[in-house]
């Protein structure tokens, strides 16, 4: 009797492990305002996807699922320029917290490599320093919405925050969004916090220099994720 009921608990645990079992590989990239991550991202897929040994699949931050896309709107409108910190944080915590059940765990759990423009250090970063909020506080909230889900592999866009915006000034001059439309020193300090989330976890963030060239930016990050990601790779 007692034999027997270890055995339906040890089936239940291989069958719980299973289910937890995630078998794809995930890669955020991460970076200033106009780092140019949603274009190396492009270049990326467009260069690997013959090569990998799944489906790419490419989803952003905030958003990435229907319910995140709305609260995406909600946080980037430029009306909404009451916002506390406290709310943009949870906002922000609650988008990815869809995303990640909805679209993320899924995706690994089918085998794919997702590649996710921005995910928790972008919280860490902007929330964490840019508004203060403190690291410990936005790591808390944010283990909870993503069930402690981490990226294999960050890739760290690093260019100077104030030549980002440029570029996105470039292209579109009138149309920035909430958290562009913060002052410089805003965009300065969330710049320090992601090279603080680069010393603190450099066996996961890798650092790619974003002011090259985009031919330059995208051979950077194949050779980070062929030499860090090699089981990605047929
Ligand atoms: N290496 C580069 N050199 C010059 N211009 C670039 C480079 N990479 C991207 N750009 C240009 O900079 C602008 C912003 O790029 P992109 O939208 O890819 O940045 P992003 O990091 O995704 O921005 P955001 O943080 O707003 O999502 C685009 O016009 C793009 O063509
Ligand atoms: C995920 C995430 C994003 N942000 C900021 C960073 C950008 O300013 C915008 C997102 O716009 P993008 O054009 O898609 O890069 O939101 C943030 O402050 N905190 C976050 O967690």
């Amino acid at each position: 009797m007692k034999k027997a009921r270890m055995g339906a608990f040890f089936a239940f645990y291989i069958k719980w492990q299973g289910w937890c079992v995630m078998k794809g590989y995930f890669i955020s990239f991460e970076g200033p305002d106009g780092a140019g991550k949603t274009t190396i991202i492009n270049e990326l897929v467009q260069q690997l996807s013959s090569k990998t040994i799944a489906p790419i699949l490419v989803t952003r931050e905030p958003g990435g699922s229907k319910i995140s896309e709305n609260i995406r709107k909600i946080i980037l409108d430029p009306k909404n320029k009451e916002m506390n910190a406290e709310t943009e944080a949870l906002l922000y915590a609650a988008a990815r917290s869809q995303h990640v059940i909805e679209t993320i765990i899924p995706a690994l759990n089918a085998g794919k490599i997702v590649f996710s423009d921005r995910f928790i250090d972008s919280s860490l970063a902007y929330q964490g320093i840019g508004r203060d909020l403190g690291i410990d506080e936005i790591k808390q909230i944010n283990e909870f919405a993503t069930r402690h889900i981490t990226p294999d592999l960050t890739l760290f866009f690093d260019i100077d925050p104030l030549k980002g915006l440029q570029r996105i000034q470039k292209v579109r001059p009138e149309n920035e969004d909430r958290l562009e439309q913060e002052n410089n020193l805003f965009h300065q300090k969330v710049y320090t916090g992601y090279k603080q989330l680069l010393s603190a976890y450099p066996e996961r963030i890798k650092r790619v220099d974003a002011e090259l060239s985009i031919a330059e930016v995208v051979s950077q990050s194949v050779k980070i994720l062929e030499e860090y990601m090699p089981h990605m790779f047929k």
